[in-house]
């Protein structure tokens, strides 16, 4: 590390050692912007408790050159991609390598990421696209930290000439999984996926993609619908407390998201990079009247349902697999009123998603 680096890392972060640690110590404040030059020329910026901009000196000769926003821990114990999120912030930051892409990380919640749970009052991942502002939430935690980073968003995607922004909001999902990496993609009426998109996903050993047959209040979807984002979702394995995460499970998403920031794409790790891909056919919403779902705990995701099998019901209604095979992801009972208690899935042919582009993905 040079010294202009390591005072960086001072001018940023004080005395914390590094982004991650900077915010775990200071969860509770918010705190004054401040920036500083590495040795490169690169700018970072510290905007906000846990919301870092690398503004690189070069720019690209593309028409339309890419931003990039990584965020991670909108659910607090889902440590990591944090983890890995902040080791790419230390090794640019040490002159190990330079950003060429404008890029925003964010450490979505701070507070839950300390208490190392999912949040404190709401779940952060339904208050984008505005809910946070409602009266329900505007004075929350989750409400006014999704507001904040609605706001550097905006800041941040407005900026500067057009560009096309790619977000890759990172998680890590509470039980395990048939496909242990999956990415879900927002649904935004009429649109068209974009291949590279999910060759990128499948080259950094993304095994299933789940197309959102209607429109959320996530974070992806939020920068899918306001910014024309191509966003995802990606989950990448169970969640761990910091310091718990094997890093040979993240290498391959790691690696690759360090070859975006170096402004590079990655190539095939292998012969074949095979994906499964799935839509949404049913949201399971907690009614709220005498609601039930018929799923045991500890289930894992994708886990299959025959036709016939009875997934929930209520004192009115209920939902039963109808004519073929459906999956299940993200079952929990244990969500409020209103809030999503599962999806369930139908498999497809890439072809047969809908506004979703017939190219394969497979090499
Ligand atoms: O494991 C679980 O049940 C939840 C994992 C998780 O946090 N998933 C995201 C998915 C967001 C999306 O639908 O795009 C969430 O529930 O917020
Ligand atoms: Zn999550």
């Amino acid at each position: 590390m040079t010294d202009t680096n390591l005072s960086a890392r001072q001018a940023l972060f004080g005395t914390s050692t590094d982004f991650l640690a900077h915010t775990l110590e200071h969860a509770t404040q918010s705190i004054e912007s401040r920036s500083a030059r590495l040795e490169d020329g690169t700018t970072v910026i510290m905007h906000e408790l846990g919301v870092l901009e690398f503004v690189p000196v070069t720019s690209s000769n593309s028409i339309k050159p890419i931003k990039l926003i990584l965020s991670a821990g909108i659910h607090g114990n889902e440590t990591a991609p944090i983890e890995f999120c902040n080791q790419l912030i230390n090794e640019a930051i040490d002159g190990l390598y330079s950003v060429k892409v404008p890029t925003l990380f964010i450490f979505g919640h701070p507070q839950a990421m300390v208490a190392g749970e999912r949040f404190i009052e709401h779940n952060l991942n339904r208050l984008f696209c505005g809910t946070h502002a409602s009266a329900t939430y505007c004075d929350s935690i989750e409400g006014k930290r999704a507001a904040l980073i609605e706001h550097h968003v905006k800041l941040f995607v407005k900026q500067g000439g057009e560009h096309l922004v790619n977000h890759y909001d990172l998680h890590t999902a509470i039980r395990s999984s048939v496909f242990e990496r999956f990415a879900i993609y927002p649904y935004i009426a009429g649109r068209t996926t974009n291949p590279t998109q999910l060759q990128f996903l499948a080259f950094s050993d993304i095994e299933a993609f789940l197309f959102q047959t209607a429109p959320a209040t996530t974070f992806s979807s939020h920068t899918a619908e306001n910014y024309a984002a191509e966003s995802f979702t990606v989950e990448l394995g169970k969640v761990r407390p910091f310091g718990q995460n094997p890093d040979f499970k993240y290498r391959a998403i790691t690696d690759n998201l360090r070859l975006r920031l170096k402004g590079r794409w990655p190539q095939p790790r292998r012969a074949e990079h095979r994906v499964q891909c799935f839509i949404a056919t049913h949201e399971i919403i907690n009614t709220g009247k005498d609601f039930v779902l018929h799923i045991p705990e500890d289930v894992s995701n994708f886990r299959e349902y025959p036709k016939g099998s009875l997934i929930w019901e209520d004192n009115e209604r209920s939902y039963r697999v109808k004519d073929q095979v459906e999956y299940i992801v993200f079952p929990n009972s244990k969500v409020g009123v209103g809030q999503r208690a599962g999806i369930m899935l139908r498999l497809v042919n890439m072809g047969e998603a809908p506004d979703q582009s017939t190219s394969p993905v497979v090499h």
